[in-house]
């Protein structure tokens, strides 16, 4: 049996952000290979109208929950939801429960945080910092508690370059930042934001590096460790390939490219696409977690879960490999047909909006318009542009990040362990990871039925049609209006279309030599 597995067996745990992205896949996992385990707390808030209880018999009668309820039948009844909300004193945890929260808990997961990358400053503090050094003052009252584990990311000091599994400081102490939040005005926090995150990209890793140096500083007797996930996406394995069920990460602009409306993107495709399956990231928190409360390591262990140095992948290869999933599995009524051009310069990437985003919208919104319907693709793709120009940072970049923690754990597992609790990145195919990503997309997020690929197909096969005869429509009407009647025209014509192949050619070019590059590499 596995020794992790066992383990869990018996234990009362703890989870934050256990409706979230990852949580989800760690309740499943915890159940599912330590059916045994006492019972596991979630700090759960109502939302969308849902009770705490409506919320948690979804999660369970989701699909990803379908392998649980064969080997832990009675799931519902070890699944404790108490209600708490991160930004309020004490979450708003009531007497009883947090009595018994501290009296029981072996061990904590703290995976609540806010991933926003434009969340206002003292939002992001308050959750990803205040909330933290909140759960680890009730962690340090827990008499039985053997380890705790907290979730950041690899992206927490992504202002350098190459980053090794330690804590790096920030020049503002996080005690001061949770002191200043309290009596400044939002202005005047708005206006000083920029000089806080200094050469960061946001206040999502800022707060989560400060909320790094908290977890250091207030560790006091705990058994503590540090995960550092990179770009978490679909599972890989488990409980099924493909599985994922927010926006965040590569999952929207999959289906902003999918459905056509993403064409082109300012990314360089030889840096690495740092991914990183979320299954993956679970079986390392959880063997984190028993190897943190068995082994007591003397200081706070860090441990990076990346692909980029055991198995790279960059972007090239990622967009080509989407691409020709989207062939295969394409999805149903596409805006136009799914391509991609990655560019790296901001002329051509203003180019490429203009001609492949904000053109085609402002036709489409035309035609709606002249039968009678709203507009609406034009707020659609600002909004897509906005989200795009928010991740072009980390698709431009590439990152070292040292994994000796990792590959040290990893040796330390027995070979029954290192199967049911695989965390080994060199074992992923990404060719195979992607397609299953796509498809999970597809399924699981556009809730698109598989039955209708052949339509899909011949949708996109429509808009092939549509698009060559918008073109020579366009080329006929401008040669009857304007060329056939003036030899100035002609040459101003002229002038322009060669502009525009030369450009076309260009950037074409540009991308394509990149893009196959970085599809050999
Ligand atoms: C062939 C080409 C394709 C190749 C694939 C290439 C993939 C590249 C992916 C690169 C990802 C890099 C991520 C780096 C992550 C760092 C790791 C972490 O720790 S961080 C952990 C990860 N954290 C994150 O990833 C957080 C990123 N997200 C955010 O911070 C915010 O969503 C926001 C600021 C971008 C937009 O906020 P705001 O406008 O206020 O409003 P909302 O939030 O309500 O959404 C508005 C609309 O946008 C939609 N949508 C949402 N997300 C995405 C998306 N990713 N994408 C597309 N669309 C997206 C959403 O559906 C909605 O649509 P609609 O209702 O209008 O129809
Ligand atoms: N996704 C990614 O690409 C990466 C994520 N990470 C880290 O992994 C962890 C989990 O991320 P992920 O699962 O993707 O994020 P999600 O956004 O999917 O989940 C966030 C969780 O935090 C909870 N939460 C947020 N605010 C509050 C609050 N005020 N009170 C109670 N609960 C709250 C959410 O609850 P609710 O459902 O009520 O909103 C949700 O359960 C985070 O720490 C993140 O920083 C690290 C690297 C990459």
């Amino acid at each position: 049996m596995s020794t992790i597995a066992a383990f869990y067996g018996g234990k009362s745990i703890l989870i934050t952000g256990a409706t979230g992205f990852m949580g989800k896949v760690l309740m499943e996992k915890l159940f599912r290979t330590s059916p045994d385990l006492k019972v596991i707390y979630i700090l759960v808030r109502p939302k969308a109208g849902q009770t705490l209880q409506q919320r948690v018999f979804q999660i369970l009668n989701s699909k990803l929950f379908e392998k649980v309820k064969e080997v832990c039948p009675n799931v519902h009844e070890k699944i404790r939801a108490i209600y708490a909300d991160l930004n309020q004193n004490d979450f708003a945890i009531s007497k009883e429960d947090m009595q018994e929260l501290i009296t029981c808990t072996n061990v904590v997961f703290h995976c609540a945080a806010t991933v926003r990358f434009d969340d206002p400053l003292r939002h992001a503090v308050q959750l990803n910092v205040t909330a933290t050094q909140q759960l680890l003052l009730m962690a340090s009252q827990m008499p039985k508690l053997e380890a705790f584990i907290h979730i950041s990311t690899a992206f927490s000091n992504c202002n350098l370059k190459h980053i090794d599994e330690v804590i790096y400081p920030c020049p503002v102490e996080p005690k001061k930042i949770i002191d200043s939040m309290e009596w400044l005005d939002d202005a005047i926090i708005d206006e000083i934001t920029p000089k806080l995150i200094g050469d960061r990209p946001n206040t999502y890793t800022y707060t989560k590096a400060l909320g790094e140096m908290v977890v250091q500083q207030e560790s006091g007797n705990l058994n503590i460790a540090i995960i550092r996930p990179s770009i978490v996406g679909a599972t890989w394995q488990e409980p099924f390939p493909g599985w994922v069920d927010n926006l965040n990460g590569p999952s929207g602009l999959i289906i902003a490219a999918g459905k056509g409306f993403l064409r082109a993107i300012k990314a360089t495709p030889k840096a690495v696409a740092d991914l990183i399956p979320v299954d993956t990231v679970v079986n390392l928190t959880l063997a984190v977690g028993w190897y943190t409360a068995v082994h007591r390591p003397k200081s706070t262990l860090v441990y990076h879960c990346t692909s980029g140095n055991l198995n790279p992948c960059n972007w090239g290869k990622m967009g080509f490999q989407v691409l020709a999933s989207f062939e295969k599995i394409p999805f149903e009524r596409a805006f136009r047909r799914p391509y991609a051009d990655f560019t790296t310069n901001n002329f051509t990437t203003q180019y490429w909006n203009a001609v492949s985003h904000r053109a085609p919208a402002i036709i489409y919104d035309f035609y709606l318009r002249l039968t009678g319907r709203k507009p609406r693709m034009t707020k659609l793709m600002n909004r897509l542009l906005r989200t795009v120009s928010m991740l072009e940072y980390f698709i431009n970049r590439s990152w070292e990040w040292s994994t000796y923690n990792t590959e040290m754990l990893m040796s330390e597992l027995s070979p029954e362990d290192q199967r049911v609790f695989n965390f080994d990145v060199r074992q992923l195919n990404w060719l195979e990871y992607i397609e299953n990503y796509v498809l999970g997309v597809k399924k699981y997020l556009l809730k698109e039925d598989m039955a209708g690929i052949p339509e899909a197909k011949q949708h996109l096969k429509r808009l092939r049609n549509i698009h060559y005869l918008f073109n020579t429509a366009l080329f006929l009407i401008a040669w009857r209006l304007l060329i056939a009647r003036s030899q100035m025209a002609r040459n101003v014509w002229f002038f322009i279309m060669w502009f525009h192949f030369f450009l076309q050619a260009f950037c074409h070019q540009e991308a394509r030599s990149d893009f196959h590059t970085a599809h050999v590499l």
